[in-house]
């Protein structure tokens, strides 16, 4: 099964056009690298969906899912924007992507959608909530984020994500899809292994982190905390990120990739923003965790049962 994963620029509000909100940018955006078509309209894929939908092309590559990254919808300057452009899971936004899914037909991660959830009217805040639509566009999963990125990193603008979300209260059970298990989770989670080893345990067999990593911790840790989460749960690990300035207190590292189970960056987007795509085998999956069982060889004994299986 071929999955891809996006590096996109998730504008600041305005950006994207008011009648496909989740087309790449104008051409003045873009990079040079993106994608193997010219933004331009082709004959026969009118009228919809534009030509220069990464969906679309990820649809004509061969893709059964698709990756976007966290923030897919925004990134603002400040919370109190933030929370102006929310919307609920039955907004007009998620209607519009579920409406891409089923023109795609393509099983869509939407790694991380500012939503308002049941409780808005009390709290006033945010979740930090990742959608997976199937190529229906049916809602067949949400993880709202379990563990919110409040760190100061020198030379990094601060991030204080609790000013305007909630964090989310359960991870969710690990979903079947046509390219296997997927377990969610959001961006900031990846540094908290205990996550992935529950949904490895609960069988997730593809780790997703669809992220907006910062700028300094990015080089720093990025990739090696991927290929770490992908070789100790054994599972391949699909990263989907933001890139470049949003505006001007907010940078994002980019460098979307996906690892397989043996730790191997099987495909990855550089510079810029981008599209890129691998194929998931299951078989290797299998093989390796036969060769290499070291979910048996665990000892909850001498460290407690780190990564409780989910109920
Ligand atoms: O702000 C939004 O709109 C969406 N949320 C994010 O971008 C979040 C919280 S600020 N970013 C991270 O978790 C980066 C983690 C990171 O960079 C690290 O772990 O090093």
């Amino acid at each position: 099964m071929v999955l891809a994963v996006s590096s996109s620029w998730a504008s600041s509000p305005g950006l994207f056009t008011d009648s496909c909100p989740f087309c790449v940018p104008d051409s003045e955006y873009l990079d040079s690298q993106y994608f193997v078509l010219s933004p331009g309209p082709e004959p026969w894929l009118s009228p919809l969906p534009p030509a220069n939908c990464p969906s679309w092309l990820c649809a004509r590559l061969g893709a059964c899912l698709a990756f976007l990254p966290e923030a897919f919808d925004f990134i603002a300057r400040d919370p109190a924007e933030t929370l102006h452009l929310s919307e609920p899971l039955g907004g007009k936004l998620l209607e519009e992507y579920t409406r891409l899914a089923r023109e795609c037909g393509l099983w869509l991660s939407l790694g991380g959608f500012h939503e308002r959830g049941q409780d808005w009217e009390q709290t006033q805040k945010i979740y930090n909530c990742h959608v997976l639509l199937n190529s229906k566009g049916a809602v067949v999963a949400t993880y709202r984020k379990t563990h919110l990125c409040d760190v100061e990193i020198p030379g990094q603008g601060p991030m204080c994500e609790s000013n305007s979300t909630m964090p989310g209260p359960s991870l969710e059970s690990p979903v079947s899809t046509p390219a296997g298990k997927i377990g969610l989770a959001v961006c900031y989670d990846m540094r908290f292994p205990e996550l992935s080893l529950a949904l490895a345990q609960a069988g997730a067999e593809i780790l997703t982190y669809p992220s907006a990593f910062g700028s300094v911790t990015g080089p720093a840790h990025w990739e090696v905390l991927l290929q770490a989460r992908a070789i100790e749960t054994q599972c391949h690990v699909v990263a989907a990120a933001q890139y470049g300035r949003h505006h001007e207190k907010r940078a994002s590292y980019g460098h979307s990739m996906l690892v397989d189970p043996w730790g191997t960056v099987v495909a990855r987007c550089s510079e810029g923003p981008g599209l890129c795509l691998a194929r998931i085998d299951l078989n290797y999956l299998q093989q390796l965790r036969q060769h290499l069982p070291v979910f048996q060889h665990r000892r909850p004994d001498l460290y407690g049962n780190l990564g409780h299986p989910l109920s």
